[in-house]
């Protein structure tokens, strides 16, 4: 059990904080030795099993993440843009495997995770899912066969308490629809439509977003052409496929060299 590694959990409150949790702790392939909240957070101080209404587990919540990193062997980290680049630097110092599930990060934002990856292994994705990488992947081929005759919608919907539009995973596909394509996304990106916006542009790749409920994530990629269309799917009911793939990304992480890495990397797609 020693040998197995020691894995800190940010934002261990949150949704995925609390999926994420139970996940490390019920795989048999990792110890769960710390988890960090913000400074003020009522878990600050409890057992994170006991604050979650179970059993304790001997964990204590902090919020003093250089502490909890200098014993572990990774980080997962859903949490905050801000949070996850301050994260970034302590996991680059203590050696530790930085996996990044938070989106909504800036263009200088990722320019901080970079350079900590020169010296730590970060795996960052946007959706650590396995059906979500493959839709990524299949993305990218339909977007290849396809002319500009068939317009890219991106539509994505998540429950009401999600901060960042369009969602990472959203911009994942984009991503991967200008690549298959070969243009470059910052050049044909349309978004918020609203008001008189003219005629479509030839070529151009749209986003829109949903925002409601409990909706866990769900996202389509709409090739629309004249009389026919295809629409590539994904939708996620539990979180669960977020955890799963984020534990999978901390321990495949573990003999890697430094360098940012995506979940295709992990999962060999
Ligand atoms: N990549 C994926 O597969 C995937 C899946 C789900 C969610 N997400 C992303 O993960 C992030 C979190 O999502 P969520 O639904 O769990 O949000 P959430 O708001 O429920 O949880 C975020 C947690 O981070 C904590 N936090 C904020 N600042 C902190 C700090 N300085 N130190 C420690 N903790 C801090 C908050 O208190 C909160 O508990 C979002 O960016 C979301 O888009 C990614
Ligand atoms: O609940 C969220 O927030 C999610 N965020 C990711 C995104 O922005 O794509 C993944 C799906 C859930």
């Amino acid at each position: 059990m020693a040998d197995l590694p020691g894995i800190v959990i940010m934002g261990v409150s949150g949704r995925m904080g609390q999926m994420l949790t139970h996940t490390v702790l019920e795989s048999g392939k990792a110890r769960l030795v710390g988890c960090v909240e913000r400074p003020g957070h009522p878990w600050v101080g409890q057992d994170v099993r006991a604050a979650m209404g179970g059993v304790p587990v001997g964990v204590t919540v902090t919020d003093e993440p250089i502490d909890a990193i200098a014993q572990a062997q990774a980080v997962i980290d859903f949490s905050t843009p801000a949070a996850s680049v301050g994260i970034a630097r302590l996991a680059a110092q203590a050696r530790a495997v930085h996996v990044i599930g938070t989106t909504g990060f800036s263009p200088e934002d990722l320019e901080q995770i970079r350079l900590a990856a020169r010296h730590a292994i970060v795996v960052r994705a946007g959706n650590m899912s396995l059906g979500v990488n493959l839709l990524v992947q299949l993305t990218r081929r339909v977007a290849a066969a396809l002319d500009a005759d068939f317009d890219i919608e991106v539509i994505e919907a998540h429950h009401r308490h999600k901060v960042d539009a369009p969602s990472g995973t959203a911009l994942m596909l984009g991503q991967a629809a200008a690549e298959g394509r070969g243009v470059a996304l910052d050049e044909v990106s349309e978004r918020g439509r609203d008001g008189l916006t003219g005629a479509r542009a030839r070529g151009a790749i749209g986003f829109s977003a949903i925002r409601g409920g409990d909706i866990v994530g769900e996202h389509d990629v709409v090739f629309a052409g004249e009389g026919e269309r295809i629409v590539l799917r994904h939708v996620a009911t539990d979180r669960a496929v977020f955890a799963r793939g984020a534990l999978k990304a901390a321990l495949w992480g573990q003999d890697k060299k430094p360098g940012e890495y995506d979940m295709l990397d992990v999962l060999g797609l």
